[in-house]
């Protein structure tokens, strides 16, 4: 769908050249939610402006829809740039415009009819939560009902792709939350492939599929979402992981459980993928005649399933406990009796 090949951006300032994307190779597919994170200054802007050559590339190629962006006239260009919608952090929205007009703008610029605007401006307003608001001005708007609008705009031309440039990062932890449900729901519901950039694990955990960690203009990691979180390589990989994985008190708690549990065994279950979930732990109360003590851990959700441990007391007769434990090591489940800090 998106194939990128040794893509590169050099920035030539006054006093020296700045490489900001560096060689860059990525694969994205169809259908997919691809995000891209990297700290300040990893050209991850750079980047996503040159997928629709908002920023001219110094030297690579990019494939998009069967088509080399790379090599379009201007004028091809900007048939090419109708099946890419792009949303950005500070909304980039026309103050002087209502909502309904607003979206109605790429409309316009295509040259569609207006009887097929209003109809077309009328279900994106549906589609992004946002009935009744039609006539109001951005200025009237919160922070999250402004980057619906600039969703429903970016919409508006029935792209194929759409690219996020921090379209959260200026929203408050909930709003985040919603806008990017709402980005989940428009991918399943129109198959829309769709590219982010972001600096928060945050994000990257609760809607992308895959992720590319970038660094010093070139990406240093990729993979699906759950195989980079439980084997990050690079250390910046597993800085940003610690930002959503971490379980800072899981020590303190374990030397407490240590000193306060002392019947049956504490084992320390380790959920990965999306064969497993909590279920187990009914299970193992419902077929054996032991006692499940639930007493600290950390679950965590993403687009490819649950992760994360869990500290339990399992108590009863020896024989059934460790019944139990053997049947925990049949399953998809890890299991570790008495873990160490
Ligand atoms: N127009 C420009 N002229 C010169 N240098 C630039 C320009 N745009 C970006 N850069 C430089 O390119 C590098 C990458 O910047 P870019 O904005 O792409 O990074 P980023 O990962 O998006 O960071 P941030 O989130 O802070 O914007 C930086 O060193 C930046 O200073």
């Amino acid at each position: 769908m998106i194939s990128i090949k040794d893509l590169s951006k050099v920035f030539k300032t006054k006093d020296q050249d700045v490489r900001a994307v560096d060689k860059l190779n990525l694969s994205i597919d169809k259908g997919e939610i691809f995000g891209v994170i990297g700290y300040s200054g990893a050209g991850k802007s750079t980047f996503i402006r040159l997928l629709n050559r908002l920023e001219e590339p110094t030297s690579g190629n990019i494939q998009m829809n069967d088509q080399n962006l790379t090599g379009l006239s201007k004028n091809k260009l900007r048939i090419a740039r109708q099946e890419i919608g792009m949303i950005f952090q500070h909304f980039n929205l026309l103050w002087s415009r209502t909502v309904f007009d607003n979206i109605a703008f790429p409309l316009e610029i295509a040259g569609i009819a207006k009887s097929k605007r209003v109809e077309r401006v009328n279900e994106l307003i549906e589609l992004v939560g946002l009935s009744g608001r039609g006539n109001s001005y951005p200025s009237q708007l919160s922070g999250g009902q402004k980057q619906r609008v600039g969703i429903a705009r970016a919409l508006a031309n029935n792209p194929k792709v759409l690219l996020c440039d921090e379209a959260t990062s200026a929203l408050d932890p909930e709003t985040t939350d919603s806008i990017l449900d709402l980005l989940v729901n428009i991918n399943e519901k129109l198959g829309l492939t769709i590219v982010l950039i972001t600096h928060e694990m945050h994000v990257i955990r609760k809607i992308c599929h895959r992720v590319a960690v970038m660094e010093s203009g070139r990406i240093v990691e990729a993979g699906d979402v759950l195989d980079v979180f439980l084997h990050p390589k690079e250390k910046v990989t597993k800085r940003f992981v610690d930002q959503v994985m971490g379980d800072p008190d899981r020590e303190d708690s374990l030397h407490l459980i240590n000193q306060n549990y002392k019947a049956g065994e504490v084992i320390q279950l380790h959920f990965v993928g999306e064969n497993t979930n909590q279920a187990l732990i009914s299970e193992l109360s419902r077929e054996f005649t032991i006692d499940v003590n639930i007493l600290h851990g950390k679950i965590t959700q993403t687009q490819k399933g649950a992760y994360g441990t869990m500290l339990v007391q399992l108590v009863g007769d020896q024989d059934e406990v460790d019944r139990s434990i053997a049947y925990i090591k049949t399953t998809s489940v890890e299991v570790e009796v008495s873990p160490d800090v």
